[in-house]
């Protein structure tokens, strides 16, 4: 298997602090990841490292087998799907969500053209279904709910057919139902071995959705742990991530976490 996303020694340094510090972690093909860690760990600077929207300060990244600081990142950035706050901000609150996810088509934030392909439409379409938004197809995308917008994000990540999709918090801000409701459809996304490789950012150990192969914990801008879930998600490595004594479960083929009870 070929790695799709390798960070060797990988500093990033902001004025003068150390946002990730000596990072070393690789992603082979086929893996899903995800990536826990408390508030200002360093989370999203990863995925902006993998994403390349960021370079190391020192060490190097590779992405899909290309160095970044090597790399036209504008040849590079189509073939990766991301879903995110950051990027729910640049969409245009007044398309359509078909419209929405056409656009990622032609790797554009905005800029709707009535002449797209008959075969990007249907592409859409079917994502759009797979996610569970066939009702929504002429909604503005600024009327969406979050849980919505998550959902035609994600969507919208898969329209340029990524080899790598990153999701930033994808159940953020979403209630019991809707978090559930986009776990299920993760899972199936995840088990499909057909999909892309994907990295997943969360603050809940519950929002991990089965097939999802690896965890990589990080605190204070250092990686504490990075390997196979059924190895790592322990609560000895929860307890150090987090900073304070936590027991995590599996219960069937989800996880669960909670602090102990002040003695
Ligand atoms: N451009 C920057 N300049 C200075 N500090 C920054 C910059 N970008 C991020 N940081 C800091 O780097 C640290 C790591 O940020 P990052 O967004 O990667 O954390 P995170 O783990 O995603 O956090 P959260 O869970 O709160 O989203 C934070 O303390 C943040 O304030």
């Amino acid at each position: 298997m070929s790695d799709v996303l390798e960070l060797v020694d990988v500093s990033v340094v902001r004025e003068g602090r150390a946002l990730v510090e000596d990072v070393s972690w690789s992603v082979k093909e086929g893996e899903r990841w995800v990536i826990l860690g408390p508030n200002g760990a360093g989370k999203t600077t990863l995925l902006n490292l993998a994403s390349s929207y960021l370079f190391p300060t020192s060490g190097t990244a590779t992405v899909l087998g290309e160095r970044l600081g090597r790399v036209d990142v504008f040849e590079l950035r189509p073939r990766i799907g991301m879903s995110g706050h950051a990027l729910a901000e640049k969409l245009p609150p007044g398309q359509t969500v078909l419209q929405t996810v056409l656009t990622a088509a032609y790797g554009m934030t905005a800029g709707w053209r009535e002449q797209y392909d008959q075969i990007d439409r249907d592409r859409a379409l079917a994502f759009l279904d797979r996610l569970g938004m066939n009702d929504y197809l002429d909604r503005k995308f600024g009327t969406l709910s979050e849980g919505e917008r998550k959902r035609t994000q994600i969507a919208r990540a898969m329209m340029t057919d990524p080899e790598l999709l990153l999701l930033d918090e994808p159940a953020a801000g979403l209630d019991l139902g809707g978090r559930e409701d986009l776990v299920r459809r993760l899972g199936r996304l995840a088990r499909d071995p057909y999909a892309p490789s994907m990295i997943m950012v969360t603050h809940h150990v519950e929002e991990i959705a089965p097939g999802f192969t690896h965890v990589l914990m990080i605190r204070q801008g250092k990686v504490l742990t990075a390997g196979p879930v059924e190895t790592e998600l322990t609560s000895a490595n929860l307890s150090r991530c987090f900073g304070l004594p936590l027991v995590v479960e599996r219960v069937g083929d989800r996880w669960t976490a909670q602090g102990l009870p002040l003695g």
